[in-house]
C-alpha cells in the first residue's frame, strides 16, 4: 500500500473547472441558488418525487417492464432509479396476489437507508408492506409485504430454499455497474431462472453500466427461440435510458498531485468550512485506519488551531462500525453546527445524506485482489474508476446543488483514470462463489454463463480447497452431510467448517461464539488516543494460544459482567459489537440446530478449539523461520513470507506453528487474528491437502 508523506500543511489550490460533471442538466428542474439552498424544503414528499427525472419515464419503464422479459435502465446518479421504480411496479399491480418485487442492492447499509426512504415515501411502517432483509436480519412480513430490499447475496441464498424465486414477480438488480461478485453470480442465475419462469421479469438497473454488453449477455439464440413460446412477451432485453440528473455539482481538481490523501482531506474541509456556507461535508477515503487518523488529525485542529473548527461534528462511516453509529450520520446536525462523514465507499451508491452539500473524493478506495498463484487474498489500496469518481460526486448533488473536490488532478482523471472498475469476481477468491452454486445444483461450473468470466486459475483453486476441506467429493459434487451443511451456513466455507468440526469435536458453544466475533470487523474500540492503557488492558484478557481464544475470554467477561456497557467501556471493548456478536451467536445457534449440529460446550478443553479451528482453516497455516529474529513466517503452501500483525495477542510472542484467519497488506503482508497449533493436526484434518508437502515441512 503507498504511503505518501504529508504536505508542508497550508491549504490545498484547487481548480475550478466551468464545466459541470454531475448533475449538469437539473432534467428540465430549474436548480436551486445558494441563498434558496437552506430553505430548500423537505416537507413534500410527493413533490419532491415529481422532480427526479425518472418520473417522467414511468408510462415508458412500466410498458418496457410488461413487454419484456428483462429491461435494462441507465441512468444518472440521483435520477430516481433505486426509490421510484419499484414504487412504479407496486402501484401498476405487480404486487398484486402475494407476490413480492424485491431490489438487490451490494451493500447493507444501502438497503436499509433506502427501504425507509420508500416506506416513508408510502406513508408506511417500514417492516410492513416496504421490507427488507440482510444477512441475520430479516424485517419482512410474509404475506404483507410488497416492496423487499435486499443485499445480492440474500437472495442468492433464498434461492437455496426456492431456486426458482417464485414469489418474486419482478426483480430490479440495482448498482449493476459496481459489479460486486454477488451481483454477477446473481446475473448468470436470473438469466438461467428466466428459462424456466419467463414470467419473472428482470430490471438491470445501473448509473453507468455498458448497456449493450448487458443486453447483449441477455441476448441468445435459445432466448430468441423462447420468444415464440412466450407470446406477446420479448425475450430480448429492452434498454431505457432515463436522460436527466439531480442538482447540479460542481468540479473542483487539485492543480498538483498531492502526495498524501489524508491530510489533503483534512485540509479540505478546514478550506470549505472557513470559506463555503453551510452545508454537510461526506469524505471518501479507503478503509477504517485511514478514517481513524482522519478523524484524529482533525481533532487535534480542534484542539490545537482552529476555533472555527469546534464548530464541526465528525463522524466516520464504515462496514465495521456498530449499526447505532453508523446510523449517526443520517441525523440532522445539531443547529451551528457542520456534519463531516469520513467515510469508505460504502456510501458510494445508493445513499442520500440529506444534508451534504460538499463532497471530497480522495480518489482511491480498498479493493479485493487474488492471487491464484499464491492464493492469497489482499484488500488493497486502488485507484478508483470513473464511474466510481461520478457517484462519488453525486452524492453531493442529492437534494441541492453541491461542490466535489477531488483530490487528483484533471489530466490525471481525463486520461489516466480507468472507465469502469475491473468486475469482483476476476479479482476475488472463488471459494464461497462455488459453493453457492454447487449448492444451488449447478455442477458445471466451468460452463456457467458469467457476464465476466472468472479466471480458470482461480476456479480451480477454489474447487481445489474446497475439496480438501471435504466440501466437494471426487466428482466434484457436494459431500453429503457435510458438503450441503457448510453451504447452509451463510459464512465463508472455512468458517462453517470449523463449525462442522466443532459439532463432531464438541465444542460447538466456543466454536460459535468465534465464529461470530469473526463476522465482526472488531470487537475492540479505536484506542481513544490511549493505546498503551489499551495494550495493558487487553492483555487481561490475553492467551497464549492466540486471538481466538482471547475472544472466549472477552465473551466470558461480558457475560459475567452481565452484558454491562460500562464493563465494555473500561475494558476497550466495543458495547454495540459485542450485542452484534451475541445476534450473530443466535442465529448461528438457531442455524447450527436447524442441519443437525450438536451443540455442547468443551467446558474449557480449549486444545479442541484451536483443533476444530485448523480443521476449518489448515489453508492458512505458517512455520516460523528458522533463527528469525524478526518473527518472518512461511505459509505451509506457497511459501509466501507473512508476519504476525501488531494487533494480534500473538505479536513478539512468535509460536512455531501458526494459523491465520486472514491477511492485510500495509507494508508487509499481515496474519489478522492468530491462533498457535501442533503441526501434526494438519496432516491429521486435512491428509489431501498436505499430502505433497516435503515430509520435513510438517512434522509427523
Ligand atoms: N433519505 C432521503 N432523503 C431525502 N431525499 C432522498 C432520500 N432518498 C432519496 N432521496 C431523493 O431521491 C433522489 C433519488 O434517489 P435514488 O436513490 O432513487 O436515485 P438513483 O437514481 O437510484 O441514484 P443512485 O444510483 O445514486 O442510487 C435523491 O437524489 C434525493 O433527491
Amino acid at each position: 500500500m503507498a504511503r505518501w508523506t504529508p504536505p508542508q500543511g497550508g491549504y490545498l489550490k484547487m481548480n475550478v473547472d466551468g464545466r459541470v460533471q454531475v448533475g449538469g442538466g437539473c432534467a428540465g428542474i430549474s436548480c436551486v441558488a445558494r441563498d434558496e439552498v437552506e430553505s430548500f424544503g423537505y416537507s413534500n414528499i410527493e413533490r419532491q418525487k415529481q422532480r427526479l427525472p425518472v418520473y417522467k419515464y414511468r408510462t415508458a419503464i412500466l410498458y418496457l417492464v410488461e413487454t419484456h422479459a428483462t429491461t435494462i435502465i441507465v441512468g444518472e446518479t440521483g435520477s430516481g432509479k433505486t426509490t421510484q421504480i419499484p414504487q412504479f411496479l407496486k402501484e401498476a399491480g405487480w404486487a398484486d396476489g402475494g407476490r413480492v418485487i424485491a431490489c438487490t442492492q451490494p451493500r447493507r447499509l444501502a438497503v436499509q437507508a433506502v427501504s425507509s426512504r420508500v416506506a416513508e415515501e408510502m406513508g408506511v411502517k417500514l417492516g410492513e408492506e416496504v421490507g427488507y432483509t440482510i444477512r441475520f436480519e430479516d424485517f419482512t412480513k410474509n404475506g404483507v409485504t410488497m416492496i423487499k430490499f435486499l443485499t445480492d447475496g440474500v437472495l442468492l441464498r433464498e434461492m437455496m430454499d426456492d431456486p426458482l424465486l417464485t414469489k418474486y414477480s419482478v426483480i430490479m438488480v440495482d448498482e449493476a455497474h459496481e459489479r460486486s461478485i454477488s451481483t454477477d453470480i446473481l446475473l448468470g442465475l436470473l438469466k438461467k431462472i428466466q428459462r424456466r419462469r419467463p414470467e419473472l421479469r428482470l430490471v438491470i438497473s445501473s448509473a453507468t453500466i455498458e448497456a449493450k454488453s448487458m443486453s447483449s449477455f441477455f441476448t441468445s439464440k435459445r432466448r430468441r427461440q423462447m420468444e415464440d413460446e412466450t407470446v406477446g412477451l420479448k425475450m430480448e432485453p429492452a434498454i431505457l435510458s432515463v436522460e436527466g440528473r439531480g442538482f447540479t455539482v460542481q468540479i473542483q481538481y487539485v492543480e498538483e498531485p498531492v502526495s498524501n490523501y489524508i491530510q489533503a482531506a483534512v485540509s479540505t474541509i478546514l478550506l470549505i468550512n472557513d470559506q463555503e456556507p453551510m452545508g454537510d461535508i461526506l469524505v471518501f477515503l479507503t478503509g477504517q485506519d485511514d478514517i481513524d487518523s482522519a478523524v484524529h488529525l482533525l481533532h487535534e485542529d480542534i484542539q490545537n488551531r482552529s476555533k472555527n473548527s469546534s464548530g464541526l461534528l465528525i463522524l466516520p462511516l464504515y462496514s465495521g462500525l456498530p449499526r447505532a453509529e453508523q446510523e449517526l450520520v443520517f441525523a440532522p446536525a445539531p443547529r451551528g453546527k457542520r456534519k463531516v462523514v469520513i467515510s469508505t465507499n460504502i456510501a458510494e451508491t445508493s445513499l442520500t445524506l440529506e444534508g451534504i452539500v460538499y463532497v471530497i473524493d480522495s480518489g482511491f478506495s480498498k479493493q479485493r485482489f487474488y492471487n491464484p498463484i499464491s492464493d492469497i487474498e489482499n484488500l488493497v489500496v486502488a485507484p478508483i474508476s470513473k464511474a466510481s469518481a461520478r457517484q462519488r460526486a453525486g452524492r453531493a448533488g442529492r437534494v441541492r446543488p453541491g461542490k466535489c473536490y477531488r483530490l487528483y488532478t484533471e489530466e490525471y482523471f481525463v486520461k489516466e483514470m480507468p472507465n469502469e472498475g475491473i468486475p469482483e469476481i476476476q479479482r476475488s477468491n472463488l471459494v464461497s462463489c462455488v459453493i453457492q452454486l454447487k449448492s444451488l445444483g449447478i455442477d458445471n461450473i466451468l460452463g456457467f454463463e458469467w457476464p465476466a468470466s472468472p479466471s480458470p486459475e482461480a476456479m480451480v483453486r477454489a474447487l481445489e480447497v474446497l475439496y480438501s476441506l471435504g466440501v466437494l467429493d471426487d466428482d466434484a459434487k457436494l459431500t453429503s452431510p457435510d458438503g450441503f451443511q457448510v453451504a447452509e451456513i451463510p459464512l465463508d466455507p472455512m468458517i462453517a467448517k470449523m463449525i462442522l468440526s466443532s459439532s463432531q469435536l464438541g465444542c460447538s458453544e466456543e466454536i460459535i461464539t468465534i465464529a461470530a466475533v469473526l463476522s465482526i470487523q472488531s470487537i475492540w474500540v479505536s484506542s481513544r488516543g490511549a493505546q498503551k492503557e489499551m495494550d495493558e488492558v487487553k492483555l487481561r484478557f490475553a492467551t497464549a494460544e492466540g486471538d481466538h481464544v482471547t475472544f472466549l475470554n472477552v465473551y466470558k467477561g461480558f457475560l459475567q459482567s452481565g452484558k454491562s456497557s460500562q464493563w465494555c467501556y473500561r475494558n476497550f471493548v466495543n458495547y454495540h459489537a459485542m450485542k452484534k456478536v451475541l445476534e450473530v451467536r443466535e442465529q448461528l445457534r438457531r442455524t447450527a440446530q436447524r442441519i443437525g449440529l450438536v451443540l455442547k460446550s468443551c467446558e474449557g478443553d480449549i486444545l479442541i478449539v484451536r483443533k476444530a479451528i485448523t480443521a476449518g482453516f489448515f489453508a492458512n497455516a505458517c512455520n516460523l523461520e528458522a533463527y528469525s529474529h524478526n518473527g518472518k513466517y512461511k505459509t505451509i503452501r506457497g511459501s509466501q513470507e507473512v508476519y504476525i500483525h501488531p494487533s494480534s495477542v500473538l505479536f513478539r510472542v512468535n509460536p512455531k506453528w501458526v494459523i491465520y484467519h486472514s491477511l492485510v497488506s500495509t507494508d508487509k503482508q499481515y496474519m489478522r487474528n492468530v491462533i498457535s497449533i501442533d503441526p501434526s493436526w494438519l496432516r491429521e484434518v486435512a491428509p489431501h491437502f498436505y499430502q505433497h508437502q516435503r515430509p520435513s515441512s510438517i512434522p509427523h
